[in-house]
């Protein structure tokens, strides 16, 4: 392993209050900015690293910020104090006018007054620098850069930014491997990379398996922040999300695909139950995950009025799951995706489906997305997916949706040996959670899309589950 390198901005003082105004204004405007609708008071800096020695033409940032805002919860959420930023910041006396659309800014004061500070994860010197230190596994200030011995990175692939929305950021190498940076960080084992490690030694070839990774090791915290994970670049792939609606577009049949999604998701959890504990679920931990559901229920119709008139309904299938608990019907929970749906399934060219991005409900704790669950969440997420995308082409296309679904639990059994469906109160508990999970995602994030979980909340409330 190489010496770590500390460059002399980790310890310039005021760095931040040259940035404050221009991150105030930008940030904010962020997709993976957590707390939309609240303002930014401040910020502070939790850790600077420059990538690059001093004296160059450009001058790369590596921060963590803590950005504070009003402690009210968001809507439906847990209150947010303060929520800490992975930001890659580039500083350069000019801009190249290929760099202009990354542009954040020109400080008007402290250090960096006068220069020009923009997003650096458009420039690809910059990009280049966090593989480079992938494959040489560098240490930089506080940042450890590790790898997979057994994956070769060649030198030198060029790099590109992922411009599509998401949740976090990425950039491709030479369609070769991609980089995913997590924005909001939270100290501790993320299962972003936890899991896809373990899928590896599985040998699941349902998952990319890590290539490399970078971690923030900071003063006064026993664990390390997860920064980012390097998997390799599934070339030429669909997502599940496009090819569905494609194929609803063209009128045609989509589930031979659902099947083998429903194939796919149970080798994954066939293989996630053999590399991590599994825990039995008898009548008081199911009636905390219950209880955990009501309240969700009525957080979220405290936050979307639409949904206080189908409370009663929703409440019960909660209800009646807690009621088969207290009867002595045990389920056994296990370590899931936790965010399951069709844009995190990628087809290949040559038909083969891998599952990425097992972050969990970002806005869920990381203690919560980390305990074993019962596998029907995930299954409960996809067949919420083909609901969507069944309501996304046009007028709704229930009976592909229903065909889809059938289709997805069948290739489920098929693999794991039961079929989702001989558990109906389960599921119906589960698919309710999740629905409940996008009424209040949607009105936070896209309010043109509410009435697509309205519909399923309307079937759900009144105790149709297909
Ligand atoms: N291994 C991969 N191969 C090809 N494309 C990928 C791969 N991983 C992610 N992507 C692409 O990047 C997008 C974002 O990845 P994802 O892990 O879902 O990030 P986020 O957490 O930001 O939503 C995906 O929708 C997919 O298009
Ligand atoms: O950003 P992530 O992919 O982690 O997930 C969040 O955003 C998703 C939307 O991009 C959201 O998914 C919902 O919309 C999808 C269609 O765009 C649909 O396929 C999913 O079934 C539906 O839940 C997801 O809930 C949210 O966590």
């Amino acid at each position: 392993m190489s010496e770590a390198v500390t460059h002399p901005v980790a310890t310039q003082p005021r760095l931040l209050s040259s940035l404050s105004p221009l991150l105030r204004e930008w940030l904010p405007r962020q997709r993976w900015f957590a707390g939309k609708g609240r303002p930014v008071t401040g910020f502070s800096l939790v850790a600077a690293t420059e990538l690059l020695p001093p004296g160059g033409t450009l001058t790369l940032l590596h921060l963590l910020v803590r950005a504070h805002q009003p402690d009210v919860p968001a809507q439906g959420g847990v209150p947010h104090p303060s929520d800490c930023y992975q930001l890659l910041i580039g500083v350069r006396e000019a801009l190249p006018p290929r760099l202009a659309p990354a542009l954040i800014g020109h400080p008007d004061d402290g250090p960096l007054a006068g220069q020009t500070v923009y997003q650096a994860l458009y420039d690809s010197r910059a990009t280049s620098v966090l593989l480079e230190a992938i494959r040489t596994r560098a240490r930089i200030g506080r940042l450890r850069f590790e790898g997979d011995v057994r994956q070769t990175i060649e030198v030198g692939l060029a790099p590109r930014v992922v411009t599509s929305e998401q949740s976090n950021s990425s950039v491709v190498y030479g369609d070769t491997f991609i980089l995913k940076l997590l924005r909001r960080l939270v100290p501790g084992t993320n299962p972003d990379l936890e899991l896809p490690l373990m899928l590896a030694r599985e040998n699941c070839p349902r998952v990319p398996a890590p290539a490399g990774w970078l971690l923030a090791d900071l003063d006064g915290l026993d664990d390390s922040y997860v920064l980012g994970v390097l998997q390799p670049y599934v070339r030429g792939a669909t997502d599940g999300w496009e090819l569905a609606l494609d194929e609803l577009a063209k009128g045609a049949d989509f589930t031979t695909e659902a099947r083998a999604l429903g194939r796919a998701t149970a080798e994954v959890h066939t293989a996630l139950a053999r590399a991590l504990p599994t825990v039995t679920l008898g009548h008081a931990r199911m009636r905390l995950l219950a209880d955990g559901m009501t309240e969700r229920l009525e957080a979220a119709a405290q936050a979307v009025p639409a949904l206080r008139p189908y409370v009663p309904g929703l409440r019960s299938s909660f209800e009646a799951l807690a009621g088969l608990a207290a009867e002595g019907h045990v389920w056994t929970a296990q370590r899931i995706h936790g965010d399951l749906h069709l844009g995190q399934c990628l087809r290949s060219p040559s038909g083969s489906w891998s599952l990425i991005d097992f972050e969990g409900e970002p806005s869920r704790p990381l203690a919560e997305r980390r305990m074993p669950q019962p596998a029907v969440r995930d299954i409960a997420g996809m067949l919420r997916s083909f609901d969507y995308a069944s309501h996304s082409a046009g007028p709704p296309a229930a009976e592909w949706a229903v065909a889809c679904r059938s289709a997805y639990c069948c290739g489920y059994a098929e693999v794991a040996g039961r079929d989702p469906r001989t558990e109906p109160v389960l599921l119906r508990a589960y698919e309710t959670d999740k629905a409940v999970y996008e009424v209040v995602y949607e009105a936070r994030h896209r309010p043109d899309w509410l009435p697509v979980p309205m519909a399923a909340i309307h079937r759900l409330s009144t105790g149709v589950t297909s």
